[in-house]
């Protein structure tokens, strides 16, 4: 279903037809929505196909299959390094033809903290600083990279960027993340509901 909604999105964010053809377009979706509202999960219900624990978030808006909105963004360690790729379309455009800038940190939030969680580092971003050097392209594929530069108690520290595939030493965009372990206390504050519910 995942990969049906991003074909929708692009098609519906690119589309020249005439209105009328929306419009039926627009009928057609709202049909297809309704049964799918009927059963739905609360705000602190996980999906039941996600594994928290695992990683697995299937609607996970960079890198879940099943999200509607996530490039999605495939990502994997080699060594120390963390990989990521992707190809963003139509609906991630910011300035016309490139993506968003927001998109970029979004992306770039996501492999840093994939980076550190698969280190075993698992933590929250409380900080991320981002340097725009290029536009990133639409339609082009695209490398992400992403590494730990500093451990120092429950703060992590990442740093990672954006390239094309076919131009991979040179960085489009730039992030320093900083990352903050919970403690036991916080993880209940903030997550309890969900881990009781998830139990
Ligand atoms: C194993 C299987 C793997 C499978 C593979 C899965 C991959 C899965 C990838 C997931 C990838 C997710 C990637 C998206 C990650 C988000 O998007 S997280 C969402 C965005 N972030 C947030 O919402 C966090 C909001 N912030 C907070 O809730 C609170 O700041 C926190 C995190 C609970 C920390 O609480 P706090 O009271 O601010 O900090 P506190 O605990 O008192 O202090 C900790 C230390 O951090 C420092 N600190 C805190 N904030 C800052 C700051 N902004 N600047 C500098 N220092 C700071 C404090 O000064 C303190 O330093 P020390 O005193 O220890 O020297």
């Amino acid at each position: 279903m995942g990969e049906a909604l991003r074909l929708l999105i692009e098609n519906a964010t690119a589309t020249e037809m005439p209105t009328e053809h929306i419009l039926r377009a627009a009928e057609l979706i709202r049909q297809a929505a309704a049964p799918l509202g009927e059963h739905r999960r609360g705000r602190f219900d996980t999906a039941s196909a996600d594994d928290l624990l695992g990683g697995i978030r299937l609607y996970n808006p960079v890198t879940g299959e099943g999200s509607a909105f996530a490039p999605p963004v495939d990502m994997h360690r080699e060594g120390d390094l963390a990989i990521g790729t992707c190809t963003l379309g139509r609906a991630f455009e910011g300035p016309p033809s490139f993506a968003h800038g927001g998109v970029s940190a979004m992306l770039l939030d996501q492999m840093l903290g994939y980076a550190v969680t698969t280190a075993g580092h698992p933590g929250m971003t409380v900080r991320l600083d981002t340097v725009y050097r290029s536009p990133v392209p639409l339609y082009t594929p695209l490398r992400m990279t992403a590494s730990i530069t500093e451990v120092n108690g429950r703060r992590v520290t990442a740093t990672g960027a954006i390239t094309t595939t076919t131009a991979p030493t040179t960085a489009l965009v730039e992030a320093t993340g900083l990352f903050v372990a919970l403690r036991s206390d916080q993880a209940k504050r903030l997550f309890g509901p969900v881990l009781d519910r998830s139990a």
